[in-house]
């Protein structure tokens, strides 16, 4: 397997994502109060857990993969350009957040690197995307656009950048393939999908 053969699942994903009404809120401005708090709730823990499979997932990776800095992400800085209300710490996280979580978390036990890096490519690059997207759209200077810088900052891109160089050298290793790949990554993007739609409150 190659990436190319991974990317018409990212291409049909994002233009479904790109569609979303909280992703073009983002761009107009136009997102609601209760909507913000309930997505930001979502996320914050969602980037606590995502963090420490990353962190599982660099050590499965053979030493000379390994990246070195990888806590350097921390992404209130995104949340907080949304402009959450304090309410969100009071929202309880929800099923589909705990379903993806499920998912990311099932491979990455696996143990397989390949596997977990496909897991979790979706999260880094589906932002990394949107956020690119939206730029080019041009974002209103309604404050979300703090948002956006902080996904198309280089910082942020070279995670990207990073990632899929590795799953390149990982699938030129590759001599056999045992499991099923693509269906890995496209079902994170299909949980990416649906954590947009649930923010739609
Ligand atoms: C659900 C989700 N997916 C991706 C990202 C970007 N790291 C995020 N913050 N949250």
């Amino acid at each position: 397997m190659t990436r190319e053969e991974l990317m018409p699942i990212r291409d049909h994903m994002m233009a479904a994502i790109m569609q979303e009404p909280f992703v073009q809120g983002i761009r107009n401005g136009k997102i609601s109060q209760a909507s913000r708090d309930y997505y930001v709730a979502q996320d914050h823990y969602y980037v606590d857990v995502f963090m420490r499979l990353l962190d599982q997932t660099n050590v499965q990776l053979p030493l000379e993969l390994r990246r070195k800095e990888m806590t350097a992400s921390n992404e209130s800085d995104a949340h907080l350009g949304l402009a959450p209300s304090e309410q969100y710490q009071q929202i309880a996280v929800g099923e589909h957040n705990t379903s993806y979580l499920n998912h990311l978390r099932a491979t990455v036990a696996q143990g397989d690197p390949l596997a977990s890096m496909l897991a979790l490519l979706p999260c880094t690059e589906s932002y990394g995307l949107i956020a690119q997207d939206l730029q080019q759209q041009g974002v209103a200077s309604n404050g979300f656009n703090v948002w956006v810088d902080y996904y198309t900052n280089q910082a942020y891109q070279s995670v990207i950048d990073w990632s899929w160089r590795t799953v390149d050298q990982l699938f030129a290793q590759k001599q056999s393939a045992p499991a099923d790949y693509a269906s890995i990554y496209e079902t994170s993007y299909q949980h990416e999908l649906a954590f947009w739609q649930a923010a739609n409150q």
